[in-house]
């Protein structure tokens, strides 16, 4: 079943609690939930708020499947800017985290996801040029796991992570075919610089131009602040 919720809160702080009520909500209701797992910066204070409620004992990660969304190619597990050592330390490790799925190579990620059933929820951030992961346009709908080249719009945005140092030019992304045929997708968006491409994901056109667009075909929901919707 597809469709669209939209929630637009009033400022990032009331962004991060309904992202979070929203993930704790899945994972009340299914504790063995895999998840798809996004780092960029918009979802950090959810997962910390998420961080915040497994250390006062009010919600249970131990079951939960933590899936890796991206790479970058030729960056070690030890370098500042590897975007597993990131989805650790923010996600896994402050949550509780026992079982992950890394995302090594194409071959290995599609076995790893068939193993596991699939993905209950993808937890996804929107990038300016409407990329999920690093889905760069132009993604079509069955886009799969793959490496490739990161464009320079995403190369400017990615710059802002990691200060003096460079952003690695190749990627390996899980591919739109795994993030569609997730059974819960959750976006999440903040700042009025995102303004136009979240109006062109939520109501434009579907287009491989803008690959988030592709998202009203699963059961989404979008949980925005309000300048990144008004
Ligand atoms: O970092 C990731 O996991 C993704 O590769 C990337 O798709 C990110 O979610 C967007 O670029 C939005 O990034 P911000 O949340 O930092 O705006």
């Amino acid at each position: 079943m597809s469709g669209v919720t939209l929630n637009i809160q009033p400022d990032t702080g009331q962004l991060a609690q309904a992202a979070a009520d929203h993930i704790a909500a899945q994972i009340r209701a299914k504790p063995d939930l895999s998840i798809l797992v996004a780092t960029g910066n918009t979802p950090m204070p959810a997962y910390a708020e998420l961080a915040r409620r497994v250390a006062a004992g009010e919600l249970d990660c131990s079951r939960v499947t933590a899936v890796q969304l991206d790479e970058y190619l030729g960056v070690s597990d030890d370098d500042p800017r590897s975007l597993w050592g990131w989805m650790v330390r923010s996600f896994v490790e402050p949550l509780g985290i026992a079982r992950t799925v890394r995302l090594e190579n194409p071959a290995q990620f599609e076995a790893a996801l068939q193993q596991l059933g699939g993905l209950d929820l993808a937890i996804l951030g929107l990038g300016p040029n409407g990329h999920l992961g690093f889905n760069e346009p132009p993604s079509p709908p069955d886009a799969p796991t793959r490496t490739l080249e990161i464009t320079p719009e995403s190369l400017v945005s990615n710059a802002a992570y990691w200060g003096e140092l460079a952003v690695p030019t190749g990627a390996i992304t899980a591919g739109m075919d795994v993030i569609l045929a997730a059974c819960q997708t959750l976006l999440l968006v903040g700042g009025a610089h995102k303004r136009d491409i979240l109006h062109a994901a939520v109501e434009g056109p579907e287009t491989p131009e803008v690959p988030a667009s592709f998202l009203r075909r699963t059961t989404l929901t979008v949980i925005a602040d309000r300048v990144a919707w008004a």
